[in-house]
């Protein structure tokens, strides 16, 4: 380890709270982490990271269990040796469109946290901060009755797409905050700030609320992208319908920082006399765990990113602002001008993990407990076909949760069509063997991912690594031309083979090689930026484009585009998004 600056990234993500430390060459010297299941048990009424209440579909996590969370992985990173005196600048990640309401005292409290045994930790010090002791979380689903407003406060979704980057979404913090403010408006009006879950990490560090992150603000439907503002009708909409509760409204959102760069502000002395950071480090803005994720390698275009999370997220970047109510366009998090693209699905790692565990167990009780999964998922072959001219194609929709992409009920459907066009798309009578399931849901949410982002993907142009043995790339078929798994699931090479044959990728599939860090280090790298930019025209892909190695950093896993299993599963991509349709429509009739 060398004695130059470090820089702290942190993930708040659903299951847990993650912290790595890094060199202004990107080298990872320390990590930490907390997980809230298996760190605090049934002390806040968790399961997975959150509590539920199934009666309303609400989801939500104790803020108490963020603060406490904290404290537990700066203990953690401390007990790793890690020089904590030597963090130059701290930024971040956070699960998106969750919000935290502050109270009146907060920024009395928030400006008087001191390391004091007598005054406790972060979660004694903030006991009267938060005038809700509860974040609504992404997984959310209660808020149907406020998107429909949504969907029609500017007439269509398509227009609230092209306002806010994204149709109306149960998640998106907008609808949330309305639901609340009629659900409990007393709470409502004793709330003086509203924070994103990113700006409610940076609080604590800066000791004052922190204005939101430029790029997570897209996750409102409150933004309006094309002139970088609130949306003065639709906060009006969410505050009640008048002009003074839109005020107010605006008033506790506060403003949004427009520069990803840059220092908030010294790092409260709470820290300072608790864990020995300097007085002198600084915090740069916090932003989403997927804006975060596009940070975490230096993406070129026609690169994508599948983060295998809890929730599963397809992200590319584009310089095109062209919204569509079927997926989601995000300001880029550090470079004005660009946008990511995303799909985000919430049936992710908890519907592969149902599935995991209705095959029975790995006989060795200390095997992987994914080993049975992967052992099926790569012996069925692709659409659980032999013979395209008699086998028919097997497609399905595994939604344990309600879904958004599409936004559909909860529920399990199996179709048939014929492997060579799709066509005789049917209903299975009967459901296929479980074993078939492991396959096929992965399939199912790579063609998902296909589906929806092929206008995104050209013919990528031929690489000396990348084209394929027996193709030029005038013959290749559209598709990205990397495709980098992140997340928890990246550590699957079932997983990943399936993405391979699903998705294509002319160069290949690659894991970042940080397992599930990927958010923490994109929190990390910003840092880096924000604070070591020679100035504000140093963009991050000039700085990081420059230091970032990808030995040690990404592995590849799979060749990705393979001729003719790719194409494959194009000729049945039409029959899967026709039964969408189908059981949309069915929904849509109950
Ligand atoms: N070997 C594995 N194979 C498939 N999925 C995995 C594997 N290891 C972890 N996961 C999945 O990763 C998910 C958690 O991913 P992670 O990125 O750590 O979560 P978060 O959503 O909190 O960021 C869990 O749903 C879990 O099922
Ligand atoms: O809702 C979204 C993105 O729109 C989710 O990606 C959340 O941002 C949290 O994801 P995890 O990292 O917990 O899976």
């Amino acid at each position: 380890m060398s004695e130059g600056p470090l820089y702290l990234g942190f993930d708040l993500s659903t299951q847990q709270l993650k912290a790595i430390v890094i060199q202004s060459d990107l080298s990872v010297v320390s990590s930490a982490k907390v997980d809230f299941d298996g760190d605090f048990g049934a002390k806040y009424g968790i399961k997975k990271g959150v509590q539920v209440n199934e009666v309303d579909g609400e989801v939500f996590a104790p803020v108490a269990m963020w603060l406490e969370a904290l404290d537990l992985v700066l203990q953690r990173l401390q007990e790793a040796k890690t020089p904590l005196n030597r963090i130059r600048g701290i930024s971040g990640s956070c699960q998106q469109h969750g919000s935290v309401y502050w109270s009146r005292e907060a920024e009395k409290l928030l400006a008087e946290l001191q390391a004091d045994k007598q005054r406790g930790d972060l979660v004694d010090q903030l006991k009267g901060a938060f005038s809700h002791p509860y974040a609504p979380n992404w997984q959310d689903h209660s808020t149907q009755a406020e998107c429909d407003k949504f969907d029609e406060a500017l007439g269509t979704a398509e227009r609230l797409a092209h306002a806010t980057g994204s149709a109306a979404h149960h998640r998106f913090t907008g609808p949330q905050i309305m639901r609340l403010r009629r659900k409990l408006p007393g709470m409502y009006a004793s709330t003086s700030r509203i924070s994103l879950v990113s700006s409610f990490l940076a609080s604590l560090f800066i000791g004052s609320v922190a204005p939101m992150d430029i790029s997570d603000v897209c996750g409102m439907n409150l933004w309006d992208i094309p002139s970088n503002t609130w949306s003065e009708t639709l906060l009006a909409l969410a505050a009640g319908g008048s002009a003074e509760g839109a005020a107010d409204l605006k008033a506790k959102l506060g403003k949004v920082r427009l520069d990803g760069g840059g220092s908030m502000g010294k790092i409260s002395p709470y820290f300072v006399g608790k864990y020995g950071f300097s007085p002198d480090c600084e915090i740069a803005p916090f932003t989403g765990d997927n804006p975060a994720t596009i940070l975490a390698l230096p993406l070129r275009p026609l690169d994508a990113i599948v983060s295998l999370g809890t929730s599963t997220t397809f992200l590319m970047i584009t310089p095109v602002y062209k919204p569509d109510p079927s997926y989601h366009l995000f300001n880029h998090p550090t470079t004005p001008g660009q946008y990511m693209f995303m799909l985000c699905y919430k049936n992710g790692g908890l519907a592969r993990e149902k599935v995991r565990d209705s095959l029975p167990a790995p006989s060795n009780s200390s095997a992987d407990p994914w080993e049975t999964f992967n052992q099926h998922a790569l012996s069925t072959p692709p659409l659980d076909v032999s013979s395209p001219e008699t086998d028919k194609a097997k497609l399905g929709l595994y939604f344990y949760l309600p879904e958004i992409v599409p936004n559909i009920s909860a529920g399990t459907w199996r179709y048939e069509c014929s492997a060579t066009d799709g066509s005789d798309l049917q209903p299975v009578s009967q459901p296929w063997p479980v074993e078939k399931d492991a396959r096929i849901i992965v399939e199912s949410q790579a063609l998902s991912m296909r589906l929806r982002s092929q206008n995104l993907v050209s013919t990528p142009p031929s690489t000396p690594s990348g084209t394929s043995s027996s193709s030029s790339s005038s013959t290749l078929p559209a598709q990205p031309r990397r495709i980098y798994l992140v997340g928890g699931g990246s550590l699957n090479p079932a997983i990943a083979r399936i993405m391979g044959d699903v998705l294509g990728g002319v160069d290949g599939v690659y894991k970042l090689d940080v397992g599930g860090n990927a958010c923490a280090l994109g929190g990390a790298y910003k840092a880096v930026w924000a604070f070591e930019r020679k100035d504000e025209t140093e963009t991050f892909d000039e700085l990081i484009g420059k230091r970032w190695k990808e030995e040690g950093a990404i592995r590849k896993v799979d060749e990705g585009y393979k001729r003719g299993v790719f194409e494959g599963y194009g000729n049945v991509l039409g029959a899967f998004g026709e039964m969408e349709g189908k059981v949309l429509e069915v929904a849509r009739n109950k």
